[in-house]
């Protein structure tokens, strides 16, 4: 499978960068086929749009790059660190204290509440804790507000909630603590256009106030718009 760039921004050296990537492929375990990747040039507090038919690769990339899973070859480097260099539990520590996820099935607890979901990097990354400031629960309480979340909701177990309103949740949860990157698989599969673009300028300008980076995959073309760096996975035709 062929992959190809369409627009990155301008090199910069390593410790302004968010992620940079080079030569990066993988092989899910029974699959004949090789994805490879386009390098990423990520700078830090700028955002890249992720987009490219079903199948090309792009919630794969987006695992890579959590560190969920490690590349066949090729190298991804996170705020200026070799993920390769970190062992599985430096991983899980580094993922917990830059990077907020929100992926398809929002990966919430389903036994606790709203609010409790959105203050759990605190409770997993001290130094999310500290960023979040003296009170993280009122941190969570605001974002969860800016996120037009309804407070009548925010004490009921997150299951209760509606599609849109668990991704605001799992919007919330990923910006708690300002972590430097923000990794996030088709989180508005689920929304009208309206409340689409609504979640999308929230989440920009959210993420804007604490220079934090977005890697934002969806299949809608139409949201382009709104990053500053676009990359397009492409099957072999
Ligand atoms: N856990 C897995 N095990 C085996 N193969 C997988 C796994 N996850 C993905 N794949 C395969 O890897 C390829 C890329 O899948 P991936 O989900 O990354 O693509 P995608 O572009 O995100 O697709 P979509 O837009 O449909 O979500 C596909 O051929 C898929 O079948």
């Amino acid at each position: 499978m062929n992959t190809k760039t369409v627009q990155t921004s301008d090199a910069l050296d390593g410790g302004s960068l968010a992620i940079q990537s080079k030569n990066v492929r993988f092989c899910w375990p029974g699959q004949a086929s090789e994805l490879t990747f386009p390098d990423i040039h990520l700078p830090r507090a700028q955002h890249l749009f992720l987009h490219g038919p079903s199948g090309t690769g792009k919630s794969t990339l987006l695992g890579l790059l959590a560190g969920l899973q490690a590349p066949a070859s090729g190298r991804i480097d996170l705020l200026g660190r070799n993920l390769g260099d970190m062992r599985a539990g430096q991983r899980d520590r580094f993922r917990a204290d830059h990077i907020g996820v929100i992926f398809q099935q929002f990966n919430l607890v389903p036994y606790l509440s709203a609010l409790d979901n959105a203050i759990l990097p605190c409770r997993l990354s001290p130094l999310r804790q500290t960023r979040a400031g003296q009170a993280p629960e009122n941190t969570a309480r605001e974002l969860l507000k800016q996120l037009a979340v309804p407070e009548e909701h925010w004490h009921r177990n997150v299951t209760k909630l509606s599609i849109g309103q668990q991704q605001r949740v799992a919007a919330a949860r990923a910006l708690m603590g300002n972590p430097e990157i923000i990794l996030a698989d088709e989180p508005t599969s689920a929304l009208d256009t309206n409340n689409r673009d609504r979640f999308l300028d929230l989440l920009l300008t959210l993420a804007a106030r604490h220079n934090s980076s977005v890697v934002f995959v969806s299949h809608d073309q139409a949201l382009a718009g709104h990053f500053h760096n676009q990359m397009t996975l492409e099957a072999d035709s």
